[in-house]
């Protein structure tokens, strides 16, 4: 039987900071519809709660307008805000990188977070837009306002765009990765410059992408290690170094989800789950911005 208190494993950063390898999310099982104003009490419920079962890699963004319950249950949540890996990333704001972290940490009530990420490169009309938006989040890390900073949703083309005039490489680029939908040139791209990648809608095999040609293999691997189909996605992505983000509002399902540390898959598992996730093409999130600029 799985020991649910096995620590969470941690990956070292290209910067020698550690990211734990399994986060919690407050984007989308979090979605606020209502103005940012309007304390949503469930969001600061449901981070307290992880915070409370192990999560200490917290997931946040400006564009889910959930930071300031993010903060209030990193406040109330009992853990000290050292122990913790908080990330935050920039959409709205772009234009004024350096006032929208500003305003995050406001949010946040706190002096610095762990992770600020560029949430997505479609706001760039130009190479030079995202460099010099790189530069800003350089400025920022100087500054200690973050420890580390990365992207999220780049292709190979906005990463090489902006290595060109980097001074410091992204640690990590957030993209939505499971077996549907693998991005194996842009892992490779990631291998080669130490970027790490952390892993938003993993469950989607084992949820809203079915069915598909891994159902059977995935129940097969669950039944084998005695957790879930989720679980077992989880699994996927850490044995293959990628951090996954997850999300749930039910305490049950996100204890379960820990799981994912206290088992391995063998080479031949994920080499299999790999392939089978091959004959299938899913996209959850961005489906227009990425059709027109990428099928991987
Ligand atoms: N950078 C970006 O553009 C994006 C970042 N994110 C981040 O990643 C986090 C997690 O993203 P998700 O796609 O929600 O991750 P996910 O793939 O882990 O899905 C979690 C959702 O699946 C549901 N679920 C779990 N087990 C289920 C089952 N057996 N049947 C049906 N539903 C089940 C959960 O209740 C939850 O709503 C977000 O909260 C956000 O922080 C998410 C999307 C885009
Ligand atoms: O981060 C991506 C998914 C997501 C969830 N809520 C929002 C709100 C605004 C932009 C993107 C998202």
């Amino acid at each position: 039987m799985a020991n649910i208190n096995t620590p969470i494993p941690v990956l070292k950063l290209n910067d020698g900071t550690s990211m734990p390898m399994l986060a919690y999310g407050t984007g989308t099982a979090w979605f606020k519809k209502g103005e940012e104003s309007k304390v949503d009490q469930g969001v600061i419920d449901g981070v307290k709660m992880a915070i409370k079962l192990g999560y200490t890699h917290l997931d946040g963004a400006e564009a889910y307008k959930t930071e300031p319950e993010l903060g209030t249950a990193i406040k109330e949540g009992g853990v000290p805000r050292e122990k913790l890996f908080i990330t935050t990333k920039v959409m709205q704001n772009v234009r004024d990188i350096q006032n929208a972290l500003k305003s995050s940490l406001k949010k946040l009530q706190l002096d610095y977070v762990d992770l600020y990420l560029i949430h997505e490169p479609f706001f760039a009309k130009s190479d030079e837009d995202l460099q010099n938006a790189w530069a800003e989040m350089e400025a920022l890390q100087k500054a200690g306002l973050t420890k580390s900073i990365g992207v999220s949703n780049f292709l190979p083309k906005h990463l090489e765009a902006i290595l060109k005039t980097a001074k410091v490489v992204p640690v990590c680029n957030q993209i939505e990765f499971h077996p549907y939908l693998q991005h194996t040139e842009l892992l490779d791209l990631h291998k080669k410059h130490n970027i790490a990648t952390t892993a938003y809608g993993p469950l989607s095999a084992a949820t809203k992408a079915k069915p598909g040609p891994a159902d059977n293999f995935l129940a097969a691997l669950a039944k084998k290690y005695a957790v879930s189909e989720g679980e077992v996605s989880l699994r996927w992505c850490i044995d293959q170094d990628v951090v996954p983000i997850t999300t749930s509002s039910k305490e049950q399902r996100l204890s379960d989800y820990l799981r994912a540390a206290t088992f391995k898959l063998t080479p031949a598992e994920i080499k299999q789950l790999n392939e089978l996730g091959q004959e299938k093409h899913f996209r959850g999130f961005w489906a227009a911005k990425f059709d027109a600029n990428d099928r991987s």
